[in-house]
C-alpha cells in the first residue's frame, strides 16, 4: 500500500473520529436530559431511579439486532456497554460491590455487566457483599452462582436465606484458567500450587496429569492465590487473566481447565425491582413440606404451563434437620399473567415462596 493511500486513510479516519466524537457527546447529553426529567418527575419524598437494566438490555438488543459487521455483535454491544455506562455515570455514578480482591473473575464479570464508569468496591466474602448492599452502602453486588463444572456456589444460595436481596441481572463469563509463576519462581521445583477451591477442582484433571505430587493449596480467591505467589519461589498459582495482569505474573501453560466451555454465571444483587422486557428469567425460593411427591408438586405447575426451567438447585434449609429449601429459575417475567398463576398455585402447595427478583436474561 503505498504511502499516500494511507495517508488518505487516516484522514478519513480522522474525520470519522470526529463524527463519533460528536455523536458520543450528544447521546450523553441526552442522558444528561434523562436525568432532569427523571428527578422532575418524583413524587414527594420519592427516590430517583437512573439505572434502568431493563433499558440497558433492550438497547444493547437492538446494537446487536442492527450491527451489520465488519465488527462482531459481541464486539459492538461491548462498545456501547461501556458508552452506556459512562452516560449513566453522568446521571448517577453506580457503586457495585464484587467478591474481591481486585482480579477476581467476579470483578471481571461486574465490568462485564456495568462497564467500567462504576466505582467499585472489593468485598472479602460472599456474605460481605450480601451485608454491604444491605446497608445500602453500594447500590449493587455481585456475587458468583453456578459453574459449568463444578456446580452451584453455596454461599451465594445461602446467603440468600438469610437475607432480603433483589436480583436485578446476570451475566455469564467463560474462565480460562492459567498456572501463572513470578519472576523468582524456579519452574522445575514447584512444590505447592494455589488457588480457590473451584478453580482446583476445574483444574483436576489437568493437575493430576501435569502436576500429580505437587501439594494444591486452596485459598480465598484466585487473586488471592496470585497474589501470593508473587514472592515465593516454589509455588504456583491457578488464576485467570485479570490476576496475571495486576500481579505481574507470567503463564506457564495456559487454558488448562478441564472443560473448554467452562464457564460461571453471576448475579446482581440490590433492591431494585426490575420492569419486564419481553426476555427475562425469575428466581424463586421455595420449601415445601417434608411429604412424598413434594417435588412433583412444585414441578407440575410449571410443565402444565409451558414454562422453561433453567435450574434447579437444593439446599438444606437451615431452619430445621433434613429439611429443604429448592433454588429454581425460570423463563418468564412475575409479572407475566401465566407465570402469575404458575406462582400462585405454587403457593398453596408451599410452606413458603419467595420471589428472588425478575431480570433480563443476559446480552453479553
Ligand atoms: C438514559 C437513561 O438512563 C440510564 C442510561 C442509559 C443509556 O445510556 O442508554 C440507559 C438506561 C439507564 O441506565 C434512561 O433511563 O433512558
Amino acid at each position: 500500500m503505498s504511502e499516500q493511500e494511507l495517508k488518505a486513510l487516516r484522514l478519513r479516519i480522522d474525520a470519522l473520529d470526529e463524527k463519533v466524537l460528536e455523536l458520543i457527546s450528544e447521546r450523553a447529553r441526552c442522558a444528561q436530559e434523562v436525568a432532569r426529567v427523571k428527578m422532575a418527575s418524583l413524587a414527594e419524598g420519592e427516590v430517583p431511579v437512573f439505572y434502568r437494566p431493563e433499558r440497558e438490555a433492550q438497547v444493547l438488543k437492538r446494537v446487536m439486532e442492527r450491527n451489520k459487521g465488519p465488527l462482531g455483535n459481541e464486539e459492538m454491544a461491548r462498545l456501547f456497554r461501556e458508552i452506556m455506562s459512562s452516560c449513566l455515570a453522568l446521571e448517577q455514578p453506580l457503586k457495585v460491590a464484587y467478591l474481591g480482591p481486585e482480579g477476581t473473575f467476579t470483578q471481571a464479570a461486574a465490568m462485564k455487566h456495568f462497564g467500567h464508569a462504576v466505582i467499585s468496591k472489593p468485598m472479602a466474602a460472599i456474605d460481605e457483599v450480601f451485608r454491604e448492599v444491605a446497608a445500602g452502602a453500594v447500590n449493587f453486588g455481585v456475587v458468583p452462582v453456578e459453574n459449568s463444572t463444578e456446580g452451584a456456589v453455596n454461599h451465594t444460595l445461602d446467603s440468600f436465606l438469610e437475607h432480603d436481596m433483589v436480583i436485578c441481572g446476570e451475566v455469564e463469563l467463560r474462565i480460562h484458567h492459567h498456572l501463572l509463576v513470578g519472576e523468582s519462581t524456579k519452574t522445575d521445583s514447584i512444590s505447592r500450587i494455589y488457588s480457590h477451591a473451584q478453580s482446583l477442582a476445574q483444574c483436576r484433571k489437568w493437575l493430576d496429569a501435569h502436576y500429580p505430587n505437587v501439594e494444591r493449596v486452596a485459598v480465598s480467591s484466585n487473586a488471592e492465590a496470585a497474589k501470593r505467589v508473587k514472592g515465593e519461589w516454589n509455588s504456583a498459582a491457578i488464576a485467570g487473566d485479570m490476576a496475571a495482569g495486576l500481579y505481574g505474573l507470567t503463564r506457564l501453560a495456559e487454558k488448562i481447565e478441564d472443560r473448554p466451555d467452562n464457564s460461571t454465571r453471576f448475579l446482581m444483587i440490590g433492591s431494585q425491582e426490575v420492569p419486564p422486557t419481553g426476555d427475562d428469567k425469575t428466581s424463586i425460593i421455595v420449601s415445601m413440606s417434608n411429604k412424598p411427591g413434594a417435588l412433583h408438586e412444585l414441578l407440575v405447575p410449571f410443565h402444565d404451563n409451558g414454562i422453561d426451567l433453567t435450574r434447579i438447585e437444593t439446599r438444606p434449609s437451615r431452619s430445621g434437620k433434613w429439611t429443604y429449601v429448592f433454588f429454581i429459575d425460570f423463563v418468564g417475567h412475575h409479572r407475566d399473567p401465566l407465570v402469575k398463576g404458575v406462582l400462585e398455585k405454587i403457593s398453596q402447595e408451599a410452606v413458603a415462596l419467595k420471589v428472588l427478583g425478575s431480570y433480563p436474561k443476559a446480552v453479553l
